[in-house]
């Protein structure tokens, strides 16, 4: 039975990148459609352009958004309604006319260390090799361990986890929420302490966009917002929106909700130089609404400005 006061398209077509953790959102997404709204829902699945370079880092070709542009297209064509995306991946700014409607409850947000020979980063030999193209991830994995070797790593989860085995690497960093999502918790041997390694803004939530004037949707869908992790993400994606965030910028950005109060720690280091000390600040206020979470983000942002990272942000900007 659908709830909505508005009728909703029939089907509710969801574009989807075709990378098997993709796959599992949109699934997941369907599922609540259909089981919470009683909508019918189909899956189209899309390949995007950062799908398909995989030989350069994202900062270096245009950044993250490569992976939503396409599917925008889709929903603006018509297409499809919705589009389903990790919410790390999804640009500060929104094109005019499209809408992130709903964020769901995050998964664990922290980064994982995982390797075949290696319970530990501590463990790691002099000089290891350790794949990630993250520049966020290379510049606390040098805070940490300043000897390791950091060489690129791009793909989906299954191509990275390959490229481990087939003995690339010594080990590798990924988003323990991609693992936990497709069954492979278990390839996790650590994960970073929330002051080892700080996450990416909306890293282990995923966020809903569609065109703004999709109401019925919107409504729907609104519905499924976790607000702890809405705060907490809008928060976050603040202090990147006002440092001008991109996957140029060594940014990292966590929330939590505790009560009514909003606990945000956000680190920014400087891309040319990853020697550089890791800029952080840390803010604490009770928030109601996502207007007192983006202001805290917003603060945190200028805390970290005033800390020295203009001149880091400069820095990035002529990569
Ligand atoms: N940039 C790719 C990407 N986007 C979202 C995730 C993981 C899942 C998530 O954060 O929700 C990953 C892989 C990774 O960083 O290891």
């Amino acid at each position: 039975m659908n709830h909505a006061a508005l009728p909703l398209p029939s089907p509710v077509v969801i574009a989807t990148r075709e990378s098997r953790l993709a796959l599992w959102q949109a699934e997941h997404v369907r599922e609540r459609l259909r089981t919470e709204a009683g909508a019918h829902v189909e899956l189209l699945g899309m390949t995007t352009k950062g799908d398909q370079i995989l030989d350069r880092a994202l900062s270096k070709v245009g950044g993250k958004g490569l992976f939503v542009k396409e599917l925008e297209v889709a929903l603006e064509h018509g297409a499809a309604h919705l589009a389903v995306h990790s919410l790390k991946d999804v640009p500060m700014e929104l094109p005019a006319g499209f809408a992130l409607v709903a964020v769901l409850e995050r998964e664990d947000p922290r980064d994982a260390f995982v390797s075949p020979r290696y319970a530990h980063w501590t463990e790691l030999p002099q000089g290891a090799c350790v794949g990630t193209s993250s520049l966020r991830r290379v510049v606390q994995l040098k805070a940490l361990r300043p000897d390791l070797r950091i060489e690129p790593l791009r793909g989906n989860l299954d191509t990275r986890l390959k490229k481990l085995d087939d003995g690339g690497y010594d080990a590798i960093v990924l988003a323990a929420a991609g693992l936990k999502r497709l069954g492979l918790g278990e390839r996790i041997r650590a994960v970073f302490g929330p002051d080892e390694m700080i996450p990416a803004a909306g890293q282990g939530a995923l966020g809903l966009e569609i065109r703004s004037e999709q109401a019925a949707l919107a409504e729907v869908l609104g519905r499924f917002t976790h607000r702890a992790t809405w705060l907490a993400t809008h928060a976050e994606r603040a202090v990147s929106r006002a440092l001008g965030g991109s996957c140029s910028v060594p940014l990292a950005a966590h929330a939590t909700l505790d009560g009514d109060v909003l606990n945000l720690h956000a680190a920014l280091g400087n891309a040319q130089d990853p020697t550089q000390p890791l800029l952080q600040a840390r803010l604490s206020a009770p928030v109601r609404d996502t207007a007192d979470a983006e202001r805290l983000g917003t603060e945190a942002a200028a805390q970290l400005r005033t800390l020295g990272g203009e001149g880091y942000l400069a820095c990035s900007a002529a990569l």
